[in-house]
């Protein structure tokens, strides 16, 4: 459930009219509802009732610094995968103590900028990435809390770009290989392993792949408390899907989630992380976009948007789907026809959808990209010149812009052109 619903005739953000929003701010822009993070991130954390836990939110899906102090402030923990990300979560009143660090290609001066901040544990994903840790907190004079991420090899099953838990992907060290990276991990100094760590994807649809990995974990938990390991701390990664159909048959619920998670975990005793991103940012967001011609092409209607692939690239990088709807309610009884809906970029993958029923709409009329609240400002570029666009929050009814639309001048005066040329 959300917060974008119809009400006298026109689509709303919780009790603020959408039209209102983009007389206000111009278009595209991208809206977030307060009230719908805040559920879907309740949901999680109630989900896992009853054990110790902490849901650290994945910032990667939506990084927006009010959404970051919302998510703070709601008690969540952050998994950052960059010095960027650690940075902002910091910003946005995180406590290191509440912040994980994943990701394969840590260097060395990330490790330093989170060591000297404060950090919950890193997530160690390879040899290598250990042994610099090791020197890094050595050379400070500190410990690093580590967890290892494992590679269960399982077959997620979602799109192959965003699958992370098999043996050919580059994440995590092969669970095989587990209780010999612990012991080498064990005898570094500058370290203190106390958990495990794993992810097998994104916008997985059904829990068995879950439940899978997560018996392996529970396995190895096991295997390695009994080789001498301190494992008290399970990190079980995200990755729960959205309906991103709305006619679809949905995907598990996080409260179903989380009592697979209670049920495999059993009777170890450990504290429980997840890290779900897509699901609490996803349907708490839209992309709201103007139409800027209807062109009749050979045997189709091309709805020319002015949000284009820079804005939302999920539909021309993996096929995404994402509901297209007008602000405008259509009256009952309005007759669909089907449009190419494309925006104004160079390219022809700049398409959000082709042969896609939409209800009659005319040159000015606004639309809305449902699901767009996660990877979507995130990947945003600014390709075609084409300037990054506003992000505003609604809570209750009010709003407010949450990141300006960048100006001409701060895009050219960017660029420097050396006095050489
Ligand atoms: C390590 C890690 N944790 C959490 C997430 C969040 O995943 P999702 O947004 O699918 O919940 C990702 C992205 O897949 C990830 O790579
Ligand atoms: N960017 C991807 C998800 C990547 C998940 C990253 N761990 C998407 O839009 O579906």
């Amino acid at each position: 459930m959300d917060h974008f619903l119809y009400r006298d005739g026109t689509l709303h953000a919780e009790d603020v009219p959408l039209s209102e929003i983009a007389a206000a701010v111009g278009t595209p822009f991208y809206c977030y509802s307060v009230a719908t993070l805040t559920r879907h991130f309740r949901l999680f954390d109630e989900a896992l009732a009853g054990t110790d836990h902490l849901v650290c939110y994945a910032m990667k899906a939506n990084s927006n610094l009010a959404v970051l102090k919302l998510m703070g402030d709601l008690g969540a923990g952050i998994d950052v995968v960059s010095g960027g990300e650690y940075r902002k979560a910091r910003a946005a009143g995180v406590p290191g103590e509440r912040i994980v660090f994943s990701g394969v290609g840590k260097t060395r001066e990330e490790m330093r900028l989170a060591l000297e901040g404060g950090i919950r544990q890193f997530n160690v994903e390879s040899e290598p990435e250990m042994a610099a840790l090791d020197e890094v907190a050595r050379s400070m004079g500190v410990v690093a809390p580590i967890a290892v991420r494992v590679n269960p090899d399982v077959d997620a099953k979602t799109h192959e770009k965003i699958a992370t838990g098999k043996s050919e992907n580059k994440f995590g060290i092969p669970i095989a290989r587990a209780r010999e990276v612990y012991a080498r991990a064990a005898a570094m100094p500058g370290l203190e392993v106390l958990g495990i760590d794993v992810h097998i994807g994104s916008q997985l649809t059904e829990l068995a792949p879950f439940e899978l990995a997560y018996g392996k974990v529970a396995e190895l938990t096991r295997v390695l408390r009994a080789d001498g390991h301190d494992i008290r701390r399970l990190d079980l990664g995200g990755g729960l899907g959205i309906p991103y159909e709305r006619s679809n048959s949905a995907p598990p619920l996080p409260l179903e989630y989380g009592a697979m998670i209670k049920r495999v975990l059993g009777d170890l005793d450990v504290e429980i992380e997840i890290e779900p991103g897509r699901l609490i940012a996803g349907n708490a967001g839209l992309l709201v976009s103007r139409v800027i011609y209807v062109k009749e092409g050979e045997g189709r209607t091309f709805l020319i948007l002015d949000a284009a692939m820079n804005d939302l690239v999920r539909p021309s990088m993996y096929g995404a789907h994402h509901d297209i709807v007008p602000l405008t309610e259509p009256a009952a009884g309005t007759g669909y026809a089907p449009h190419d809906v494309v925006g104004p970029v160079c390219e022809t993958g700049d398409t959000f959808a082709r042969a896609r029923d939409l209800p009659p709409l005319a040159e000015g009329d606004l639309v809305a990209f449902r699901s767009a609240g996660a990877y979507g400002a995130v990947m945003a570029s600014e390709y075609n010149t084409r300037p990054l666009v506003p992000e505003v929050l609604v809570g209750g009814d009010h709003f407010a812009v949450i990141r300006q639309r960048p100006s001409f001048d701060e895009i050219i005066n960017r660029d420097t052109i050396p006095e050489w040329l």
